[in-house]
């Protein structure tokens, strides 16, 4: 990415329960793959990576986007929502940072245990994007990042950065990880 020549560097933090997809979501929005191998293997490591203390609110405080995800198969996740954009809100680089709600495993229909309506009432309350998403299929992978980069651009060219991100103003919390994604755009 070093030699890449791009605009905007545009941090994402891919937040939600532990084994909601996070790992697989994004492997498939940059490679365009599913990869259950690769996936588990990451899983491990960033599991790993939770049980040693040290402070994250780096990770909130660099992110500039982000994608608040829960299992479509996993009610619990779904409910875990609501503490999980606790702790962003107290985090984040500003009061109203830049969020997309994504429903994982939309290929698992059969075990379903999320309704649609719930996810889109609660979006709506959050005033946030919805998707429903699957890593196998691909399925609005990439809109709901693309939503999510639309939305951090926009507030870019708004100059509300002002060239940099604010300090946050809450202690640490636990993260999954970052995801970073070059924005090419050509000078006219
Ligand atoms: N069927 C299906 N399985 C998925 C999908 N996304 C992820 N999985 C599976 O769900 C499991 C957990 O995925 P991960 O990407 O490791 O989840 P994570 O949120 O990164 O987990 P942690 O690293 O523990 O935080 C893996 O077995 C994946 O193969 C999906 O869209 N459909």
């Amino acid at each position: 990415m070093a030699d890449w020549d791009y605009d905007y560097l545009i941090k994402l933090l891919a937040l939600g329960d532990s084994g909601v997809g996070k790992t697989t979501f994004l492997h498939r929005y940059t490679d365009n793959k599913f990869n259950r191998k690769f996936t588990t293997t990451v899983g491990i490591d960033f599991r790993e990576k939770r049980v040693v203390p040290q402070p994250t609110t780096a990770f909130f405080r660099d992110a500039m986007g982000f994608l608040l995800m829960f299992d479509l198969t996993n009610q619990q996740s779904f409910l875990n929502v609501r503490s999980w954009m606790s702790q962003l809100q107290a985090n984040a680089y500003c009061d109203s940072p830049d969020i997309v709600l994504v429903g994982t495993k939309a290929d698992l229909r059969h075990m379903k245990d999320v309704h649609s309506r719930q996810a889109r009432n609660l979006a709506d309350r959050y005033g946030i994007p919805y998707f429903e998403t699957s890593a196998v299929t691909g399925v609005d992978v990439d809109q709901a990042v693309t939503t999510l980069l639309d939305l951090v651009m926009k507030r870019m060219e708004q100059s509300t950065y002002g060239g940099r991100v604010s300090e946050p103003n809450g202690s640490p919390v636990a993260s999954n990880e970052v995801e970073e994604a070059p924005v090419r755009r050509r000078c006219c």
